[in-house]
């Protein structure tokens, strides 16, 4: 469950039915409701949205009817994504999402604009009459203006039509740039995989499902030559396609991802089964993307997962968001988990004098930035640095000075010095054309980067106080926290270098 969900405890479905009176008929004299019922459920999910989130949303008897709490996990969790870079760059800016597959409900889109007034989404369907309906619930709500709803066509149609596309918005307008991506795509290649994993128990156990075959069953057409890259990637596709279901769905919105590339800041989709997640993320790896995110939303007994990933975008997502937490190392999807990019150690002395120095000695004007940014709750203290080059270990400071001296007039200046004009020697290893760096972005980053294609590295670093409720020893200590927030792959050890050079620092006193 994610830790904003407001389901957290269990709903008081007598409380909610004085407040929706069409549950009335569906609560028991024990305060319960009958969850095989599909009726039951139906008016439990209009009850959430009207009562909780002022929807109004018609359900039709022949299509899924989405649990709002598992829904809104998933929505929490996109918001958690869009924040973390958002706030590095420019939190007042729109934001816009797509959802594929968005049923009859439109469950995604309403819950996304609801939750937040500045956002923005595309949705596609393929079924229309799930397509009319959830048409109809937006109109209803009159979110309009800021849900575009359009046809997807057969999976195995012409492919150049954009709407034969999983991402047909962004094959149809090529001037599109999104923030992220969402889908619950269909789960099982096969009425007999539905029927087998609901002896196994795989699925909503405690619950019926309505859902049409287009709603539960992909099968891919007979190969994936009718997508865009297939033919010059098939290797990795093809095992997932041979899988159908979830698999093969969201193996070609890897492969379109692949085309379209920053013109999304972050793909995700959610996944209906643990064993899906290992074969998605080695298809991620196969095909070179390694900005990845695992998360699962735990509602109940039902357990869900999902997965983010960025094409040739250089902003990380905190541990936090991108790892599942507390994995014994014997679980199946440790292995699979994305590179850390929350770094923590643990300091005994009060270590606020020795990080302000330690920051101070690395700062070199216009080469390392450090700012001093307002701290959240329970953070003594926090500092966003911005790094065009390492300025901290020993040989860099001497092969800076040496760059320095080898061009007069242009020379490195220490902190508080005022700024210079920037040497490209020591940026060396930034990509993109100098017409994307004017743009303030690197070409495949996502389109919302200013102007920190010029940074190599930027992080966070934190400073906690020691917590009282982690008993006598652990309260006495301090946490350095030290979040890698932008840079590349191969800028990976910069960060991690950065990192240990504080501990040490800070350790020894500064
Ligand atoms: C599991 S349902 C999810 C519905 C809704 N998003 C929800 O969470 O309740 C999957 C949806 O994807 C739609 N779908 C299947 N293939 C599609 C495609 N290629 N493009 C767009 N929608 C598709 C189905 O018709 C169905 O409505």
């Amino acid at each position: 469950m994610h830790p904003r969900n407001p389901y957290n405890e269990a709903l008081d479905f007598k409380l909610l039915a004085s407040k929706y009176p069409p549950l009335q008929a569906h609560v028991n004299q024990n305060g319960g409701i009958d969850f095989l019922d599909p009726a039951a459920q139906r008016a439990l999910t209009k009850a959430i949205l009207k009562t909780d989130f002022d929807l109004d949303v018609e359900l039709p008897d022949d299509r899924l009817c989405p649990p709002v709490p598992n829904r809104l996990n998933y929505v929490l969790w996109i918001e958690d994504i869009v924040e973390a870079t958002r706030k590095f760059t420019n939190p007042s800016r729109g934001v816009s999402g797509l959802d594929v597959g968005t049923g009859a409900s439109a469950i995604y889109p309403l819950l996304c604009c609801r939750q937040n007034p500045i956002w923005k989404m595309f949705a596609t369907e393929i079924d229309p009459t799930s397509l009319s309906r959830a048409q109809r619930n937006v109109s209803t709500n009159g979110l309009d203006g800021r849900i575009h709803i359009s046809r997807a066509t057969a999976n195995d149609t012409d492919s150049s039509s954009p709407s034969s596309h999983i991402f047909g918005p962004l094959f149809a307008d090529p001037n599109l740039e999104i923030d992220f991506t969402m889908c619950n795509p269909p789960f099982y290649s096969s009425a007999a995989e539905i029927h087998n994993s609901k002896t196994e128990k795989e699925d909503e156990a405690f619950s019926v499902c309505s859902g049409s075959t287009n709603e539960m069953i992909y099968s891919p057409p007979c190969s994936s030559s009718s997508s865009a890259v297939a033919s010059s990637l098939p290797s990795p596709y093809a095992e997932c396609e041979r899988e159908g279901g979830e698999v093969a769905f969201v193996a070609r919105m890897v492969e379109e991802s692949l085309v379209k590339r920053g013109r999304c800041g972050w793909y995700t989709s959610m996944l209906g089964k643990m064993s899906s997640v290992p074969k998605i993320v080695g298809l991620l790896k196969a095909v070179g993307i390694t900005n990845y995110a695992v998360t699962q939303f735990v509602q109940g007994q039902t357990r869900r997962w999902a997965l983010g990933w960025s094409v040739g975008g250089c902003w990380r997502l905190p541990d936090a968001i991108s790892r599942l937490s507390h994995l014994p190392s014997s679980h199946s999807l440790a292995k699979v988990q994305p590179s850390r990019t929350t770094l923590e150690y643990s300091l005994d002395k009060d270590p606020k004098t020795a990080l302000h120095d330690t920051l101070e000695g690395a700062k070199l004007a216009d080469i390392l930035e450090v700012e001093k940014v307002a701290s959240s709750t329970g953070v003594v203290v926090e500092f966003l640095v911005k790094a065009r080059a390492n300025t901290w270990s020993r040989a860099a400071r001497r092969n800076l000075k040496q760059k320095a001296a080898q061009a007069p007039g242009d020379e490195l200046r220490g902190p508080g010095e005022g700024t210079l004009k920037r040497k490209r020697g020591v940026d060396e290893g930034q990509g993109g054309s100098s017409a994307a760096r004017k743009k303030g972005r690197v070409d495949g980053d996502h389109p919302t980067a200013l102007e920190q294609d010029e940074y190599r590295m930027i992080c966070t670093v934190f400073l906690l106080a020691p917590t009282r409720d982690l008993g006598e020893v652990a309260s006495k200590r301090w946490t350095l926290r030290v979040q890698w927030v932008y840079g590349k792959d191969e800028d990976r050890e910069m960060f991690e270098g950065f990192a240990s050079h504080i501990e040490r620092k800070v350790s020894q006193g500064a």
